[in-house]
């Protein structure tokens, strides 16, 4: 396919209105829960305020069924901490909605607070993440980072479980078959739409039909018609012109009595009978052509092959090529197939060798299965148009995220539960990938941040963080350190990525991971381990901590 492939096409960065450009207007302090704000009212009245904290953000689970996550929204958290700051009427509502008694110094003290004083570190984004390992780890005065808790969450949720989501369906489709995005009108309200526009993009995505994503992440947009327009028309009577200027000529030709002709003799080419085909359906084809002759893409019904090479051949009479077809219903690998085939005899028939590269794109309830299972039959689809499964993440709605506190004024701290599962990683930690000589990523190793780092070539003891009797030694060749520092002091301090290097990074991110934890079905889980001295830690800390039961 080449890019004039879909009826409409933008890249809107040039029209990105400065002003605008900023974060979405939602995200700002008070999308939060309400308990952030009480717990900070409590923190100030207890002195606890300038308490120097560290929080981890982590998953617990893979989304899917799967044993990779792509980390997505660390921009958007960035944004976020730039700009955080209670405005004036943000405090009036919160003196309103607080319970009674709050001392009016701890708002004087929330109308001056800053992200200042906090100091976020991040694994890249656009990285294959895995459980347990922070993708964010934010250090700072105790009551702006808890205050913090919640946005940060809802911005890395769902743009994480959306762009695994689109990674997913990257993998089984192939990188030569194109993918839109065509979730808008299903999506969880229009901020949904929008993040699943934007990270279906970042995880491989090639464009969307949302028109404000293109323009706002510039992200291309595409798309093609409706059935709406197809049957607005009944009759050929009702074209109000069918004339069209000839693209070399200039000549004005009618396009309908080009397509008639064809149609004759095409319904023995194709072996459909004329009667078959509806009227309306021609109409509106013709319309359409008219107006897009250099992208008519048109929406075929079981019965609008004929018609649709008959405008195609008469819009080739007219110095135009056209750009394919969608299918929405029916068995999409059958008729993909019939539509191939047709085309392949309409390109030998008629001399026409580019209708054997006309476009088909598929759309109606399409998912990670579907594909899987159109793969198996055999199918003749350039593209597929992907909406309700891919950005309400069907098979799995949320990705579990949490931000946990793990230290506090320099002393560990640790969450027990009766579900390991749950028990938190203590302490101020840093993370690396370890690598084997082939380049594929072995493990992810957490260690205490006063350890030295892993060394190339050397021998390093790697342990489950709860079963003790699993360990393993590597000795990587390669050893990557996962957290750089994205803000500190009131700044960002890395070079962002634009959107389009954070889509590529995703796919190098993913080669390095072996293909058996990529697979469908059963994916081995990917280890992630603690070094000797952290799992020590954590564990007489757990001692420390478990109260002792008594029986009687
Ligand atoms: N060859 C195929 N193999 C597996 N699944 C398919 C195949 N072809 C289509 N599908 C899927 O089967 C489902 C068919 O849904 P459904 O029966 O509602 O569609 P339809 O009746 O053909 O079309 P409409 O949406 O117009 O009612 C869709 O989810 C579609 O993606
Ligand atoms: O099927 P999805 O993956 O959600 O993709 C988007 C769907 O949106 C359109 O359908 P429309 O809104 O016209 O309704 P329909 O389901 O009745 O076709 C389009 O024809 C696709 O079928
Ligand atoms: O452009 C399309 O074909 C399209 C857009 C949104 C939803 N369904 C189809
Ligand atoms: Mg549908």
């Amino acid at each position: 396919m080449n890019d004039r492939e879909l009826g409409c096409n933008s890249g809107g960065g040039q029209f990105m209105d400065r002003g605008r450009m900023n974060q979405n207007g939602v995200v700002q302090p008070l999308l939060t829960d309400l308990y952030q704000i009480t717990m900070a009212y409590a923190y100030w009245k207890s002195d606890k305020t300038d308490d120097q904290a560290v929080f981890d953000l982590f998953f617990r689970n893979n989304p899917f069924h799967g044993e990779f996550t792509i980390f997505a929204g660390l921009e958007e958290c960035l944004k976020f901490l730039d700009s955080f700051h209670y405005s004036q009427s943000d405090i009036e509502y919160l003196k309103q909605t607080l319970p009674e008694g709050i001392e009016n110094e701890f708002f004087e003290y929330l109308g001056n607070l800053t992200a200042r004083d906090v100091t976020l570190y991040a694994i890249d984004e656009g990285t294959v993440a895995f459980p347990r390992v922070p993708i964010i780890k934010i250090e700072g005065p105790l009551i702006i980072v808890q205050l913090l808790e919640t946005t940060l969450l809802t911005l890395v949720n769902y743009a994480s479980l959306m762009a695994t989501n689109a990674a997913r369906y990257r993998m089984v489709a192939g990188k030569h078959v194109k993918l839109l995005e065509f979730g808008l009108r299903r999506a969880q309200g229009p901020d949904g739409g929008l993040s699943a526009s934007k990270y279906s993009y970042t995880g491989g995505f090639d464009g969307t039909s949302n028109v404000l994503a293109g323009k706002l992440f510039n992200i291309p947009v595409k798309g093609t018609h409706a059935h709406a327009y197809i049957t607005s028309f009944s009759s050929v009577g009702e074209l109000k012109t069918r004339l069209l200027k000839h693209k070399q000529t200039g000549i004005m030709e009618d396009l309908l009595e080009h397509a008639i002709r064809h149609r004759q003799m095409l319904s023995h080419v194709l072996d459909v009978s004329t009667e078959e085909s509806s009227e309306g359906e021609l109409a509106a084809m013709v319309s359409y052509a008219i107006a897009f002759p250099d992208g008519f893409m048109a929406l075929v019904d079981t019965s609008g092959l004929l018609n649709f090479s008959a405008v195609a051949l008469a819009l080739n009479d007219l110095g135009y090529h056209a750009l394919g077809i969608r299918i929405d219903s029916g068995d999409l690998a059958y008729l993909s197939c019939l539509a191939r085939e047709a085309f392949e005899k309409v390109a030998e028939r008629f001399k026409v060798p580019w209708f054997n590269k006309l476009t088909i794109v598929a759309s109606n309830d399409i998912n990670e299965d579907t594909i899987l299972s159109l793969n198996e039959q055999g199918h003749k689809i350039d593209c597929f148009g992907i909406g309700t499964h891919l950005v309400t993440c069907q098979r799995q709605p949320a990705l579990g995220c949490v931000y946990k506190l793990v230290e506090i004024n320099g002393q560990p701290r640790i969450k027990l539960s009766q579900d390991v599962e749950k028990v938190t990683m203590p302490g101020n930690k840093s993370a690396y990938r370890l690598y084997s000589a082939d380049g594929h990523a072995l493990i992810d190793l957490l260690q205490k941040v006063t350890e030295p780092p892993p060394a190339v070539g050397q021998k390093v003891l790697c342990r489950h963080p709860f079963q003790e009797s699993k360990r393993a030694y590597v000795i990587p060749s390669h050893v990557e350190s996962l957290y750089k520092v994205y803000w500190k002091s009131g700044k960002i301090c890395q070079q962002l990525p634009t959107l389009e290097q954070v889509r590529e990074k995703v796919q190098i991110s993913l080669k390095t991971l072996r293909n058996d934890h990529k697979r469908t079905l059963n994916p081995t889980p990917y280890k992630v381990a603690v070094s000797d001295n952290l799992y020590n830690f954590i564990h007489d800390l757990w001692l420390q901590n478990a109260p002792i039961g008594e029986l009687s």
